[in-house]
């Protein structure tokens, strides 16, 4: 690990181990998040990658717990810490369901956001989402889902914080819609660095500089996200593209569910739109 302070990773976590009821869920989480750039997390689906960023926030269910490892953030143990706590060290939250409050109005949601203290960079979200500012009187559930994502990027982008974790941010928006947000992430991460679960390689290709990839609960795998993408073999073992019908690694009582593409398919469509971008982007 480099001892160069600026180079410090601003998250390290450690083989991590979390039990949910009398699951083991996680069995040897580890990564590090640089400083600067975004840090993807893969895997397929099932795999540990919501629990990790929720053992790191303190938001584990009440039946889940951490047997082992370390979350260190900024240097400061924080591992087990109550959400509240880890979220004031400086952790910006972006969850899958986008945590966005519907019946209020966009402003009133960006005010609700705000942490206690500032600074409150409310000039760096309307310029990075000059939509949202048109439409800070219109409530948040009746945007649209790419909107919606807006909205919850921006509240985390609203403090100052040192690290936004944001969960599946394109998951189910249409293909015009991905690329608006992947844009607003990667001029984001110029900002603030990121941890990004994602399945939509092409975002990730875009995005990270760093991929961390876990497997049934462990990690399998940190390097250099690009090179990772371009290995066609390392990236069908890993992440099963290409693969037809590639079983998630669920536990009981989770599935792929309604709604749910199925990852093999999801990943393909994402390998083949990656593939279409590497050839159409000038090196
Ligand atoms: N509250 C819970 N109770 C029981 N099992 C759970 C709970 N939450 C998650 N799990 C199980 O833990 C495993 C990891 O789930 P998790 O959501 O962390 O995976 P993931 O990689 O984020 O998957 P996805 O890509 O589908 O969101 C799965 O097998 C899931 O069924």
């Amino acid at each position: 690990m480099s001892t160069d302070p600026g180079r410090a990773p601003v998250l390290s976590v450690r083989d991590l181990r979390v039990r949910i009821g009398r699951s083991r869920i996680l069995q040897g989480v580890g990564f590090d998040v640089a400083p600067t750039g975004t840090t993807a997390l893969l895997g397929r689906n099932g795999v540990g990658k919501t629990t990790t960023v929720r053992s790191v926030l303190g938001l584990l269910p009440e039946d889940g717990r951490i047997t082992a490892g370390t979350v260190v953030l900024g240097g400061t143990d924080v591992t087990g810490h109550r959400t509240h706590t880890v979220v004031r060290r400086g952790v910006g939250y972006v969850p899958e369901d986008r945590g966005v409050f519907g019946g209020l109005t966009v402003a009133e949601n960006l005010a609700l956001a705000e942490r206690g203290g500032g600074p409150h960079h409310y000039d760096l979200v309307h310029d990075l989402f000059p939509e949202l500012k048109a439409r800070r009187r219109q409530r948040a559930g009746t945007l649209s889902g790419g909107q919606q994502q807006m909205v919850a990027l921006a509240r985390a982008l609203l403090n100052d914080n040192r690290l936004v974790i944001v969960d599946e941010p394109t998951k189910g928006l249409a293909p015009r819609v991905v690329t608006e947000v992947a844009e607003a992430l990667e001029r984001a991460a110029e900002r603030v660095p990121l941890l990004l679960v994602e399945q939509n390689l092409a975002v990730v290709r875009r995005l990270a500089r760093d991929a961390v990839v876990l497997d049934a609960g462990r990690t399998v795998h940190t390097g250099d996200a690009g090179e990772l993408l371009a290995d066609r073999d390392r990236t069908t073992a890993l992440l099963g593209v290409g693969r037809r019908g590639n079983a998630p690694a669920t536990a009981p009582g989770r599935g792929t569910g309604p709604g749910r593409t199925p990852p093999g398919e999801r990943a393909a469509e994402a390998g083949k739109a990656a593939e279409k971008a590497r050839k159409e982007t000038p090196r």
